[in-house]
């Protein structure tokens, strides 16, 4: 039986990859660094993920092992391990790459002739060359020559919604997902034979992960700022606000011009019925999606090429408008929810260096001309009269 070690038994670790890698055929391990978790994952061996939609389908993951991340063990199941994945939020990669490192040094000793693909599922651009990188930089000269022949690095697009499963009656280690699911992994990067059934292998990334992390995280996280601002609990309660539901698709539709501007293999229309799903997945009534949960570490979501500046940028590079994602990026940074420890560095920063420098800081955007359009909508945000409309 083919063996995948996927860091990270989150709901996207047990809902989406763990789950795909299980009907594909692979005994999977998970690694993690909640002791709790492994220990009711190594006790149990199996776990549910159940389906929100009007039909609940229930799958049961079986044949599953869990390690603690550093551990022994750890470090073991890389050595003959077919597939490697993440699933740990992109800021933890770094502390993956050490124990991937390891692991990957007693391979190279004890096995050094198969092939290995490593895929970091995390929504980001291109988070799988980020891991690379770590990895590379903990590796001497000879390991180094040894992962360029044995191991595949490939970027890779993942989506589905999986909340926390609060809310529903569950057991402590079900999964919850939406039924719509994608995994697009980048063809080239990888090393000898990989097929998985329900992942698409595309030879052009780029503008899939684009597509994804704009449309999708972007639109996301615009309905969680805005909604936390206008006071809704979820994202379905933000999405029936037509206030939002109008800055949700227009923030989609200026990414939309951008993209297509961009790649000439996505063409405007399809990107439109593509965004129009995405909202309709949002709407989604058997979803109870925390606006906290969607919104969370906004320093991270406001980085340059993240889901918010990344269209931004692009769109106004590609000489279309960016009033709606301007407003999105003016409700990020008013994101002040005090239980979500980056959002409270963000108005911190805020505070201590004034709204420009913080754009600066935490996107390196000093536009002028972008900064004063963020800045003007913070304050008709700030004095409670943004409704939408263009300032
Ligand atoms: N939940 C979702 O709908 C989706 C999430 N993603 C991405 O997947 C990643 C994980 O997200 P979620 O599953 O939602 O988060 P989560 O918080 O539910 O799960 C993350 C898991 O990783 C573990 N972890 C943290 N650091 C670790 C490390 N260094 N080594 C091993 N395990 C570690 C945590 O203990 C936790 O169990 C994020 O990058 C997210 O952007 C991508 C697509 C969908
Ligand atoms: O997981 P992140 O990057 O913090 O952001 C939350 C986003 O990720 C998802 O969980 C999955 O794509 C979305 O629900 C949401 O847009």
């Amino acid at each position: 039986m083919k063996k995948a070690v996927h860091f990270g038994a989150g709901n996207i670790g047990r809902g989406f990859i763990g789950l795909l890698l299980c009907e594909n055929g692979y005994q999977v391990v998970f690694a993690d660094v909640v002791p709790s978790l492994v220990e009711q994952l190594a006790a149990k061996g199996s776990y549910r993920v159940i389906t929100l939609d009007t039909d609940v389908e229930t799958k049961e993951v079986t044949g599953v092992r869990a390690v603690l991340l550093g551990s022994e063990a750890c470090r073991e199941e890389l050595v003959d391990a077919d597939l490697v994945t993440t699933a740990v939020g992109l800021g933890n990669l770094v502390h993956v790459a050490g124990v991937l490192a390891d692991g990957l040094q007693r391979r190279m000793e004890r096995n050094p002739d198969a092939l290995l693909n490593v895929i970091a599922c995390e929504n980001a651009i291109r988070a799988t060359s980020t891991l690379r990188e770590l990895v590379y930089e903990r590796a001497d000269d000879r390991l180094r020559s040894w992962l360029d022949e044995h191991v595949g690095f490939p970027d890779a697009a993942v989506d589905r919604i999986a909340p926390n499963r609060d809310g529903y009656a569950a057991e402590p280690l079900d999964a919850v997902v939406e039924r719509y699911f994608e995994w697009d992994i980048e063809q080239p990067a990888v090393r000898g034979e990989l097929t998985l059934s329900g992942a698409t292998l595309v030879r052009d990334l780029g503008p899939y992960l684009e597509r994804k992390l704009y449309l999708v995280n972007g639109a996301h996280a615009a309905a969680a700022y805005a909604g936390y601002r206008r006071g809704h609990q979820t994202v379905l309660e933000a999405m029936q606000d037509p206030v939002i539901a109008k800055l949700v698709a227009d923030v989609q539709e200026e990414a939309a011009q951008g993209l297509a501007s961009a790649h000439a293999d996505l063409s405007i229309e399809d990107l439109r019925q593509y965004a129009s799903t995405v909202r309709t997945r949002f709407l989604n009534p058997h979803v109870v999606d925390h606006v906290d949960r969607v919104g969370r570490d906004p320093l991270r979501k406001l980085a340059a090429s993240d889901r918010l500046f990344g269209p931004l940028r692009q769109t106004l590079a590609m000489g279309h408008k960016a009033r709606a994602l301007t407003s999105a990026i003016a409700f990020a940074l008013s994101y002040d929810n005090g239980q979500d420890e980056s959002a409270q560095k963000v108005q911190q920063m805020i505070e201590e260096h004034g709204l420009s420098q913080t754009i600066a800081q935490v996107a390196g955007c000093t536009d002028k001309t972008v900064v004063a359009s963020i800045v003007r909508e913070y304050e008709r945000i700030q004095g409670g009269i943004w409704d939408g409309t263009a300032s």
